[in-house]
């Protein structure tokens, strides 16, 4: 692929191309048919100077331009045709490449290497390059053809040609030496600066009510100064080239028409040739002209492909999972080390236990001991550095992730609901029976709450759950948490912000869950919930210090 300078395993990209590729060829097949077809002119010209003027015949004339038109609407056609095809290919390279895309772009995020959000536009702007500015592209291998064509009409004419084409060549190559750099660098800053602006968005409230927003605005200045920097130093340099060559085209048109007036005057051609010459040497230097317009748009998709490329090949998952049978929820750990992303020390060592389906464990120790972290060990968010974590005795990185997550009810620290309905939320964004849904509210103790919410389970509930309160919020975390059961139930903190009646629901929900053999396992600070545990583990700077039945770990 044009883009590519690759020797890796293929990734979905390379694949998505290959599967673009009969509409490529197709776009190729077109641009024949378009360029056979852009002779008609020149020959129309041929014909009217030389045949129809000398000879006077009008019913000639009538039947060239009848000619003429028709075959222009057949290259009408085949330019409509060609771009549709294109555009069909850049539809199925989006529907091979969005899923796997979204899901690296998912790990990339989590393993806090990624770019978010601009892998998208990257990946539009490599499919809006290949169905749009690849046409230039398509129809640069016909330049040769029509410099032949000059030179079949008159040497004067293919020499002129072949020396226009050889120096706006050198223009093109000379256009991207120049803006290359300058376009990478300014993608580079707008990256940073969107990806700033976004998440200093985010916490509007907190930059309001302090007045934040001056210090952080003028980081973000920084970005965008230097992005636009960037964008106007690539428009000077291209711009410069492309007067460049608008100018000589000027004078390339103008020597045609001088040589060919000379050569007319000396009969050595006639002055069809002469104009029919200006046509075709034209139409030599205008695929090269097309892909230096498009020649930004190039550079930006190319750019936008290495980045896929690379985000792609960094979150390989490599593995093809096999289907493990359902999970009983036994969970154990040997000497497994967690390493925060991005980070360089483990902030959980060497930490190894068995806990039993059906059993519920509280995990205690100061702030900042490592008890988030061994529970994101847990549900395989962030992964050992070195030991391993075993669900029923598979280690968890042998899960297809997206089957594990079903057999895994989490409840973060901090609580993330997404736009869409409660039910959705409950129903974790995917098919769902009511049944499931009314059930997970209950045993979260909710289901009062959001009948009382205006629409019900069908309630709106805004980003991030904004419309509401902390304590309905974790609740309704809660609620997702249990939706269906899950094998293994991690809770970070479930009480932190609940008043009482929320606490007597999830003790309740805890007693139900052990009954019906799930295993849970939750972080907390309050000793009240302490009572639904069978066992204490108890975690000091990054070390399980102490781990046992709850009656011994109490008495000590
Ligand atoms: N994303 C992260 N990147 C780097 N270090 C982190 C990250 N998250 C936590 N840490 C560090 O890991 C250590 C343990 O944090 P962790 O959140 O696991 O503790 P905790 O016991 O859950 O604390 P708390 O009770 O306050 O929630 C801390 O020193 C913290 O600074």
């Amino acid at each position: 692929m044009i883009f590519s300078r690759r020797v890796d395993k293929p990734t979905i990209l390379d694949q998505a191309v290959v599967a673009m590729r009969p509409a490529l060829i197709a776009a190729m097949v077109f641009s024949f048919f378009i360029n056979i077809l852009a002779l008609v002119s020149p020959l129309y010209m041929l014909q009217v100077y030389d045949r129809v003027l000398s000879s006077r015949n009008v019913s000639t004339l009538v039947v060239l331009t009848l000619i003429c038109i028709f075959l222009f609407l057949i290259y009408g056609a085949l330019e409509a045709l060609r771009t549709q095809v294109l555009v069909r290919g850049g539809l199925k390279f989006d529907a091979m490449a969005r899923d796997p895309i979204f899901k690296s772009v998912l790990d990339s995020t989590l393993n806090k290497r990624g770019s978010g959000a601009q892998a998208f536009r990257d990946m539009d702007s490599v499919r809006e390059f290949m169905t749009g500015g690849l046409i230039a592209f398509c129809d640069a291998p016909w330049t040769p053809v029509f410099i032949i064509v000059s030179w079949m009409l008159h040497p004067f004419f293919g020499v002129l040609a072949l020396i226009a084409s050889i120096i706006t060549f050198g223009l093109a190559i000379m256009n991207d030496r120049a803006t290359n750099k300058p376009v990478q660098l300014a993608t580079m800053a707008s990256i940073a600066a969107q990806q700033d602006a976004g998440a200093t968005l985010r916490q509007a409230e907190v930059l309001k009510a302090m007045g934040m927003w001056g210090g952080l605005q003028a980081r973000w200045r920084v970005r965008r100064d230097e992005q636009v920097a960037w964008q106007a130093a690539s428009s000077d340099a291209g711009g410069a080239v492309m007067s460049g060559i608008k100018v000589f085209r000027q004078i390339v048109q103008t020597l045609i028409l001088g040589g060919g007036a000379y050569l007319a005057i000396k009969g050595e051609i006639s002055p069809g040739s002469m104009i029919a010459g200006s046509i075709l040497v034209g139409r030599a230097l205008a695929p090269i002209e097309g892909a230096i317009g498009q020649w930004k748009g190039f550079i930006g998709a190319r750019g936008s492909w290495d980045r896929l490329q690379a985000m792609l090949r960094a979150e390989a998952d490599g593995a093809d999972h096999m289907d493990l049978p359902e999970p009983r929820g036994i969970l154990s750990a040997e000497a497994a080390s967690i390493i925060p992303p991005g980070a360089k020390a483990p902030t959980m060592r060497q930490a190894s236990f068995r806990i039993d389906a059906g059993a519920a464990v509280a995990i205690v120790g100061p702030s900042s001991a490592g008890k988030s972290s061994l529970l994101r060990g847990i549900v395989g968010v962030w992964p050992c550095a070195a030991g391993v974590i075993r669900l029923d005795g598979y280690d968890l990185r042998q899960w297809d992730p997206e089957k594990l997550g079903r057999h895994i009810g989490y409840l973060p620290q901090d609580i993330e609901l997404f736009s869409g309905t409660v039910a959705q939320n409950i129903a974790r964004f995917g098919e769902f029976e009511a049944n499931d849904v009314i059930e997970a509210a209950k045993m979260a103790g909710v289901h009062e709450m959001i009948q009382a919410l205006p629409d019900g389970y069908d309630t709106a509930i805004g980003e991030g759950g904004a419309s509401l309160s902390g304590g309905h919020r974790q609740r309704l975390a809660l609620a997702r948490a249990l939706f269906r059961q899950p094998a293994l139930i991690v809770l970070d903190e479930p009480n932190a912000s609940l008043d009482q009646v929320g606490e007597a629901a999830l003790t309740q929900a805890m007693a139900k869950l052990k009954a019906a053999g799930r295993t849970v396992v939750f972080a907390t600070h309050k000793v009240n919930i302490l009572s639904q545990a069978d066992y204490i583990m108890v975690i000091n700077q990054g070390v399980i210090s102490d781990f046992g039945e709850r009656e011994v770990m109490l008495a000590k």
